[in-house]
């Protein structure tokens, strides 16, 4: 089992690192084009040996999903191809989103984990007459990419986190008209950040199932940088890779289309 979480900045991948080093050391940094991957071998409890690569790949989807393209073709061309491809960070939580009705979620406050049920390019798009048109209005590409459902109610599960989707932007939300649009669009919004969608776009790519794991270091609306909790969202990061990492060991990716589910549960066929 070979994973590969990609952070924008340093201070997200050292706290990742440390919540996967809970029962790992580091191994070793790894120079790929462009980056260096920090490299540990938690031991699973159960199944395949499982390797954790953590990359930091920059800010913003376009460096998200260069670094992301890089390191899984490095890993393909070596024959030792990933398994899944995680964006992992801090992120901007939708703590005034109108109270949980049908098909919604739980508000993600400050210091809340938050797993990604869908993974979606919130700006891609154009500007009508009509207000926003996204991408796949005008007849191409895509703005939305799903995680294995299986894996997203376990990682969830395990870690007590907010599921729903969580947006990818390019700028960061500044204002409380900007929240509201962007929830008017996406009502199912719990979080927004600004890697997620160039993480699963390059693991599309290449056919690897992604994931998105956020911690909510501030909320969604006008811009107030001194209320940002970077502190403690970046240790609720480590808590929540402390507590992902031996899940993952126990993870079998089946072949696409296909159920993903824990090593020893899937029969073989014909085992019936
Ligand atoms: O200043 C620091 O010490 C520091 C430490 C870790 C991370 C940062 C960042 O500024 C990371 C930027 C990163 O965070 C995501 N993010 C966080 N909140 C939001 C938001 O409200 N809207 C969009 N993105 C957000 C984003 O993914 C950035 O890449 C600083």
């Amino acid at each position: 089992m070979r994973v590969l979480i990609v952070t924008a900045v340093s201070a997200e991948r050292d706290a990742v690192v440390r919540g996967v080093g809970a029962t790992a050391p580091e191994l070793a940094e790894l120079p790929v084009p462009g980056g260096v991957l920090h490299r540990l071998s938690p031991a699973p409890p159960t199944g395949p040996p499982l390797t954790v690569d953590v990359l930091a790949a920059g800010v913003g989807p376009a460096a998200a999903a260069a670094g992301t393209a890089a390191a899984l073709t490095a890993a393909a061309v070596a024959r030792t191809p990933y398994d899944l491809a995680v964006s992992a960070g801090i992120g901007g939580g939708f703590t005034l989103r109108p109270a949980a009705g049908p098909g919604t979620t739980t508000t993600a406050h400050l210091g809340s984990v938050v797993v990604s049920d869908g993974i979606v390019a919130a700006d891609l798009g154009a500007e009508t007459p009509d207000g926003f048109a996204a991408v796949t209005d005008l007849g191409f590409g895509t703005v939305e990419h799903l995680p294995p459902a299986p894996l997203v109610a376990a990682v969830a599960e395990a870690t007590d986190a907010v599921r729903g989707t969580v947006l990818t932007v390019s700028t960061v939300t500044g204002s409380a008209e900007r929240a509201a649009e962007l929830l008017r669009r996406h009502p199912r919004a719990v979080a927004e950040a600004m890697e997620g969608f160039g993480v699963a776009e390059a693991a599309a790519a290449q056919s690897v199932p992604a994931l998105e794991v956020r911690t909510v270091s501030n909320a969604v609306g006008p811009r107030d940088r001194a209320a940002w909790r970077i502190g403690e969202a970046l240790e609720a990061l480590t808590g929540a890779f402390a507590t992902i990492a031996p899940l993952l060991g126990t993870w079998t990716f089946a072949p696409e289309g296909t159920r993903n589910e824990p090593a020893g549960t899937r029969k073989e066929p014909g085992s019936d």
